[in-house]
């Protein structure tokens, strides 16, 4: 099966659509004010409203309000959430967009147990533990604590760039990657030639 990508922690309409044309398959859009990729609810409808058909728009939350992620969904149009904080399983699933779960993975993480808790998930996505930082921060975890049977498809991230995609993929066979600053010119500003040698990088296994 072909590996999925998600560009993610886009800020500008442009990159976005460059993504979009260099074949990416999701695209997101950070809901978090301590992020340098936060975007603001219009950013994401001006954004949002430029995807075409069969790219979805994944919105990115870190532990927030209620109301606030409802604002989003019900103005931009967003096809699924990522939850990248503390969220329990019964609050990822109290919205009405289905949801991926991000898990911080450090060398003590059950992910068996994680895939078991966050069952209507429609995957996880497997980023780096870093002290006191939610995520996005481009450090690679060991990739060996990765069960090689999980029982939600896998989207890797963490660090990955189009140095060190392939062998991820072939170590790891992810249903999907996500990257955000290996593709980065600086924090939020998408760089087109890092974006085409990591798609580049995916599809050469
Ligand atoms: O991008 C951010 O700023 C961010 C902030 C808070 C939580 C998650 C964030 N991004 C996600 O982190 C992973 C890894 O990013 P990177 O490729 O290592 O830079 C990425 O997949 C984003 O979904």
């Amino acid at each position: 099966m072909r590996v999925r990508v998600k560009i993610c922690g886009i800020t500008r309409v442009e990159d976005a659509l460059c993504a979009v044309e260099q074949g990416a398959d999701a695209i997101g859009l950070v809901f978090y004010d301590q992020s340098p990729r936060n975007v603001s609810i219009n950013q994401a409808i001006e954004i949002a409203n430029r995807i075409p058909a069969f790219v979805s728009v994944v919105g990115l939350f870190v532990n927030a309000e209620p109301s606030f992620i409802n604002e989003v969904i019900t103005n931009a149009k967003i096809d699924l959430l990522q939850f990248h904080g503390d969220e329990t399983p019964e609050e990822c699933a109290s919205y009405s967009l289905p949801f991926i779960k991000a898990i911080r993975v450090k060398s003590d993480t059950n992910l068996v147990q994680y895939a078991k808790e966050y069952s209507a998930a429609k995957g996880l996505l497997l980023d780096a533990y870093a002290e006191g930082v939610a995520g996005g921060t481009g450090h690679v975890f060991d990739w060996n604590l990765i069960p090689k049977q999980l029982a939600k498809p896998i989207i890797l991230a963490g660090g990955l760039k189009a140095d060190n995609v392939a062998q991820a993929i072939q170590q790891v066979m992810p249903y999907a990657v996500d990257v955000s600053g290996g593709v980065e010119a600086s924090k939020g500003i998408k760089d087109a030639a890092k974006i085409a040698a990591f798609m580049r990088q995916v599809y050469s296994n």
